[in-house]
Parts: structure tokens; C-alpha cells; sequence
């Protein structure tokens, strides 16, 4: 996948040191990979990758770690590669619902992604066995914890296929130095009602371990 990157080191992302440890145990020493911790949230995203970034000498820049699943698209376990990044809550309430800063005049709450390249992993991973879908991954200030928020974010994002609290943080600042963004996560609970019982962490950090020696194979 010569078109996503050739010399150059990839810059991974994680929330958290178990979301960093899965990824270092896909990569399996790769040194084309740094692997660094963002933080929770896309501020504390933002801030850590643009300080990483500093170090210069990076193509690419992957979001990466463990995320609810809007479940009709995106199962427990399955791996959902971004084809745009999306900051599903930055805008303001109005009398008539929420508006997104796009409609509100103050900027984009939409990142791009190479949406070919997001496809070619996609269909890396289903050949190396795993469940995989590109589509919109939202980022959110607060996981959702009721169907009602699920849905108000399924009818303002069409396709939405997952959320976590980091990909718009990572790809502001991946952007501002104009470098291409990914962001990779793996399903461990569905977006909805909190239920514990059924979340399904260690089986979502064991698909992302996949994924990422999968990404090795082809990247
Ligand atoms: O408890 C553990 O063992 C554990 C291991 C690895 C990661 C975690 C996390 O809690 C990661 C937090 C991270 O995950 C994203 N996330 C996961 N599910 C959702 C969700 O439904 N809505 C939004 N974000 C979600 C998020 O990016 C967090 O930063 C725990």
C-alpha cells in the first residue's frame, strides 16, 4: 500500500497503556511504528499527538484503540476502520436541535480520510479473518449511555458505525502539520445503554492486536 505511505514512520495513538500494549503486540517490534499514549479525550489527543508529531519525520498517523459500535453496522469484536472522522458533538444546542459548527459558520467538525486506503484495510482484514467495515467514527466528549443519544447520533451522522473520544483530537493536529490520518477501532460495547456485563474489552484488545499485525502485512 505503497500510496499510504513509503519511507517515513507511522504514528499510532492510543488512549489508554492496554489499547497501547495490544497495538505493540500486533506490530511485533515493526520499528516503521511508534506508538504513542494520546490520553482520554480529543483534547488531551490533540495536545499529546501534536507533541509527538514534533519530533518530525512521520507519513501517517493512526488513531487507534477500543470503541462502541452502532451495532446494526458494527458487531462486539469487529474492527471498524474510519472513512471520515467526525466530532459528532462539537456544535451548540438550539430551540430546533443541534447544529454542528459546519452550520454554525465556525469551522468543520468533519476530518477526511484516504477513503481507498480505509477500504484496502478493510478488505485486508476480512481476508485475514476478521469482521471489518469502513464507515464514520465519532468522537464524543461524553460515551453515550442511552438509545436516545444513539440515536440522535445515528440521524446526525448517516452510516455512523462506531464512537470513541480521540480520533478528531489525533487528526486535528495530523492535519495541521498536513499529514493523512487514520483511525482504527475495535468494538468492545455497543453505543447505548451502559451494561457492563456485556462489554467486551479483552476480546476488543485482542482484534486489535489483529488488526494491527495485519496492518504490518500491508501498510
Ligand atoms: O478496563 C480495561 O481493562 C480497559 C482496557 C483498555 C481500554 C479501556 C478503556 O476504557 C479505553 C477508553 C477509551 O475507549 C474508547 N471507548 C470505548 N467504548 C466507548 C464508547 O462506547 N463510547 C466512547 N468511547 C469509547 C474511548 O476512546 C476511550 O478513551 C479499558
Amino acid at each position: 500500500m505503497e500510496h499510504i505511505t513509503s519511507d517515513g514512520r507511522i504514528l499510532v495513538m492510543t488512549a489508554v497503556e492496554g489499547e497501547r500494549e495490544a497495538v505493540l503486540r500486533g506490530l511485533k517490534g515493526d520499528t516503521r511504528f511508534k506508538v504513542e499514549l494520546a490520553g482520554v479525550g480529543a483534547p488531551s489527543a490533540a495536545a499529546s499527538t501534536a507533541l509527538a508529531l514534533a519530533a518530525g519525520g512521520f507519513r501517517l498517523v493512526i488513531s487507534a484503540g477500543i470503541g462502541g459500535g452502532f451495532i446494526e453496522t458494527a458487531a462486539l469484536e469487529s474492527v471498524v476502520v474510519a472513512d471520515a472522522i467526525i466530532a459528532a458533538d462539537l456544535g451548540a444546542e438550539t430551540a430546533n436541535g443541534f447544529s454542528s459548527v459546519d452550520e454554525l459558520g465556525f469551522g468543520s467538525s468533519r476530518i477526511a480520510v484516504n477513503t481507498g486506503a480505509s477500504q484496502r484495510i478493510v478488505q485486508a482484514l476480512r481476508a485475514a479473518g476478521q469482521t471489518a467495515v469502513a464507515g464514520p467514527i465519532l468522537t464524543v466528549t461524553t460515551a453515550t449511555g442511552t438509545s436516545s443519544t444513539a440515536e440522535q447520533l445515528a440521524n446526525r451522522v448517516p452510516g455512523a458505525a462506531a464512537e470513541a473520544m480521540e480520533g478528531y483530537g489525533v487528526a486535528v493536529a495530523a492535519n495541521k502539520l498536513e499529514l493523512p490520518v487514520m483511525e482504527i477501532r475495535t468494538i468492545s460495547n455497543a453505543v447505548g445503554p451502559r451494561d457492563r456485563a456485556a462489554w467486551r474489552i479483552k476480546e476488543a484488545l485482542q482484534a486489535l492486536e489483529a488488526a494491527f499485525s495485519t496492518l504490518t502485512e500491508v501498510i
